[in-house]
């Protein structure tokens, strides 16, 4: 097999794994509609204007739309207070055609991330970053799911079916992704080890990994002579960086093309967990949706 072969054989299509995930969502939107006359909403709050999240939070209201879900758009200026976005979470809180919702992060300086967090109802808290939802995590018990790692998930156990025993390693501990990353790996019974900046000889860890979970934000970090043949790869990271001709390209972590010949399996980016981590904010709002009315959860959707 020559390596342009072997580099498509070893592709996560993510992109595609992404629609799968939608139209299970968009079924099951069509059907509480219809049995039960309830339509999942969603609230994104954005605020200040950051490029990078106006296409973000755009591509999620056009795609909660499609999946016949209603999508609540606040904007908000970069100048807002705390107050006055508190003062809006209580709103969203109390309104029941809100199943979820999302504050857009990173927030302006002078906004209490913590404090925000804590004021939105874990019962709508579709990012999973609630402390309460983060200790059900922790604890093993039935949570709000961060949407990053529960993409990363979803994907490996399609690819590997049960993780049983493997070793996970996760390099990067934000409360994001890394944590818990790790958590939920640590439940479908993985041996976790938890890499960051400090770790001593990163590229010794990383080659013991069957899975091996990237989210640190640096382009191509992770090199090829890193990976365990045969181990599936998981690049979280999105950096947008300098490429020919004055324009800027994405890429992971990872550097893709000498890692895609060593592992088993890696996804790309763009087109691997980005969109994965889109398709999770839309199954978890369809979660929240149904365990705020007492219904049946979709099968498959959650961790
Ligand atoms: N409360 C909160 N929750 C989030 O989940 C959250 C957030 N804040 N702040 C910003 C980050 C970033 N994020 C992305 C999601 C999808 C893509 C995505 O779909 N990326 C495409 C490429 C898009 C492009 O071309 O720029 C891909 O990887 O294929 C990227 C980034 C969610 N975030
Ligand atoms: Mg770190």
């Amino acid at each position: 097999m020559n390596i342009r072969e072997t580099t498509l054989s070893a592709r996560i299509d993510g992109k595609a794994f992404a629609a799968d995930v939608r139209t299970h969502v968009a079924d099951h939107v069509a059907e509480l509609n219809s049995e039960h006359g309830i339509t999942p909403g969603l609230a994104v709050v954005l605020v200040g204007e950051d490029p990078a999240s106006e296409v973000y939070v755009r591509n999620k209201a056009r795609q909660t739309r499609e999946t016949g879900m209603t999508g609540f758009e606040h904007k908000l200026s970069a100048e807002t207070s705390q107050a006055d976005l508190l003062a809006l979470l209580a709103r969203l809180n109390a309104d029941p055609a809100v199943h979820g919702i999302l504050v857009q992060l990173p927030l302006p300086r002078h906004i209490d991330t913590e404090a925000v967090l804590a004021a939105i109802d874990p019962a709508k808290d579709v990012d999973g970053f609630h402390i309460s939802n983060v200790g059900l995590l922790g604890t093993g018990q039935k949570a709000l799911v961060p949407c990053t790692p529960l993409g990363c998930l979803m994907m490996l156990r399609d690819r590997l079916g049960s993780l049983k025993g493997l070793n996970a390693v996760v390099v990067g501990r934000s409360n994001i992704v890394g944590r818990p990353m790790a958590q939920l790996l640590l439940r479908d019974d993985c041996t976790v080890t938890v890499a960051h900046r400090h770790s001593r000889d990163l590229a010794e860890i990383c080659r013991g990994a069957d899975i091996l979970v990237v989210a640190v934000g640096r382009p191509g970090m992770i090199k090829g002579d890193w990976i365990k043949p045969g181990a599936t790869v998981i690049d979280v990271g999105i950096n947008r960086i300098e490429a020919e001709g004055g324009k800027t390209r994405l890429v992971g972590d990872v550097d893709f093309d000498a890692a895609a010949r060593v592992a088993g399996a890696i996804t790309p980016v763009p087109g691997g967990v980005g969109p994965m981590t889109i398709a999770c904010l839309l199954s978890n709002t369809l979660t929240a949706c149904c365990r705020a009315h007492g219904l049946p959860e979709p099968d498959g959707l959650t961790a």
